[in-house]
């Protein structure tokens, strides 16, 4: 075992990297981990937006996007205030000739707007190059691109990575050191994309160190592909959450996927504070020394099958976790009686509902649902959010009763939701010591 290098800024480091037969790399906790800890802080050392390069014009945007979430700074992707007076520190790329807020809005054909002329300054002088800026421009008038969002995607990362190589050789190579390796017989989006930015914006000679090859593109998407996180617009119940940007965390990287995570992650990119890319990994629950410390690749609630394939296909194994192996018989049933896969993800609720809540708890033994009492207390239960709950951080050791849904942002006490709660409920689960939670998050009842 090897420690992690950076990986905490504080003298002892929480978590240290493994190297787990059949799993690669894992991160596990270097000493005895309390509930709510935080075991990672984390920055990017690539973020590229998750819009397509060609912005619809106002008049669409609506249809495709939520508005007002539709600006954002290209450095710090914080959102840009709506324009108006107060937002007129906002300042476009130099090559971008018409002032933003001309007109009663950004200009929604600018490809970079920044917050400030500090982030421009800061862009300029790295992710948003000279380079960059032609490569997008050329990139967004391309018209076989402009038919495919996700290669537009795929193709800003492309970018954004080939500049890193020019920027910064040493983020590059820790780039090129992260999962994921070039196909035997490159994919389609690498041949697509590498032709598209070999006649169009092929990198700077600067970039030559490393090259720029088929087998190179080829690669990045590959790592692009098992490595990014996604920083998530604000949560609202009536839509469904889309991405702001992707970063690519140089350690953060390392945590493998536990259907039943133990630790969950958290970003605040519209925070005021620096840093605001930067996502944290808290523990949701104690956890002793030498455990493996997972994430979730997605949300919680998501049925076996769909489960099993997302990560076959997009990740590259099979999930043997303890959640995977009671699921796979109750799915079994559950697909033979109905006959309809689809239908699993409707009936999830109802089958965590129909569990019995004594089992979930373990106050009787039986193994057909051993890890309901996850659910009941670290699944948020607000509408269409399936977020994690974690503990706040401890302070001097003391564990917080604070929980904070990393999806929501929710802040939930346990302690008050007992007492308002428990007074509707007397009777009825109180003398049950998960009580709590089983009413907090509102299960009972489906
Ligand atoms: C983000 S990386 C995690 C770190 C990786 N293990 C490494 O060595 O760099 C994701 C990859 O880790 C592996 N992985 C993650 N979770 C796993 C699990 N539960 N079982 C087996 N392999 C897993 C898969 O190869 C997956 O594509």
């Amino acid at each position: 075992m090897s420690e992690v290098e950076n990986i905490q800024t504080t003298a002892a480091p929480l978590v240290r990297m493994a190297e787990i037969e059949g799993r690669g790399r894992a991160l596990v906790a270097s000493q005895p981990l309390r509930a709510g800890q935080i075991v990672l802080r984390d920055s990017p050392i690539i973020v590229y937006s998750a819009l397509p390069l060609k912005q619809p014009p106002p008049s669409q945007q609506q249809q495709q996007l939520h508005s007002s979430n539709y600006y954002y700074c290209s450095n710090c992707f914080k959102i840009l205030q709506p324009w108006t007076t107060a937002a007129a520190s906002v300042v476009s790329c130099p090559a971008y000739s018409a002032s933003p807020g001309l007109g009663g809005g950004y200009p929604h054909d600018a490809h970079a707007l920044f917050c400030n002329p500090n982030c421009r300054s800061l862009a300029l002088a790295s992710s948003h190059s000279p380079w960059v800026c032609e490569a997008l421009t050329r990139l967004s008038d391309c018209p076989s691109l402009l038919l495919h969002q996700e290669r537009q995607v795929q193709a800003r990362f492309l970018i954004a990575a080939y500049n890193l190589a020019v920027v910064s050789a040493s983020d590059f190579r820790t780039l090129l050191s992260l999962q994921g390796d070039s196909p035997a017989q490159p994919e389609d989006a690498a041949l697509f994309l590498h032709s598209v930015i070999s006649s169009l914006c092929p990198p700077p000679q600067s970039s030559a160190v490393f090259g720029f090859s088929l087998g190179l593109t080829a690669s990045l998407l590959a790592k692009d592909k098992l490595n990014a996180f996604g920083l998530m617009e604000p949560f609202a119940q009536d839509r469904e959450r889309s991405v702001r940007a992707y970063g690519i965390y140089p350690n953060a990287s390392f945590f493998n996927h536990d259907c039943l995570p133990n630790a969950s992650r958290f970003d605040y990119v519209d925070a005021a504070a620096e840093r605001n890319t930067d996502i944290i990994v808290r523990v949701i629950h104690d956890v002793p020394l030498g455990r493996e410390i997972c994430l979730s690749y997605f949300p919680v609630n998501q049925n076996y099958s769909d489960r099993q394939r997302r990560l076959r296909e997009d990740y590259g194994f099979t999930c043997e976790c303890d959640r995977c192996k009671v699921e796979a018989n109750w799915s079994d049933l559950e697909e033979e009686e109905d006959g309809d896969e689809e239908a699993m993800d409707e009936d999830w609720d109802e089958n965590m509902a129909n569990k019995d809540i004594e089992d979930a708890c373990g106050v009787t033994e039986d193994n057909d649902f051993p890890h309901a009492y996850f659910f009941l207390r670290y699944m948020c239960n607000r509408k269409n959010c399936w977020g994690t709950l974690a503990p706040l951080p401890p302070s001097d050791s003391n564990p917080s009763c604070i929980m904070e849904c990393n999806v929501c942002g929710s802040l939930k006490n346990e302690e008050e939701e007992e007492a308002i709660e428990g007074s509707l409920e007397a009777g009825v689960v109180l003398e049950n010591p998960f009580s709590l939670s089983l009413i907090g998050l509102g299960i009972r009842g489906g």
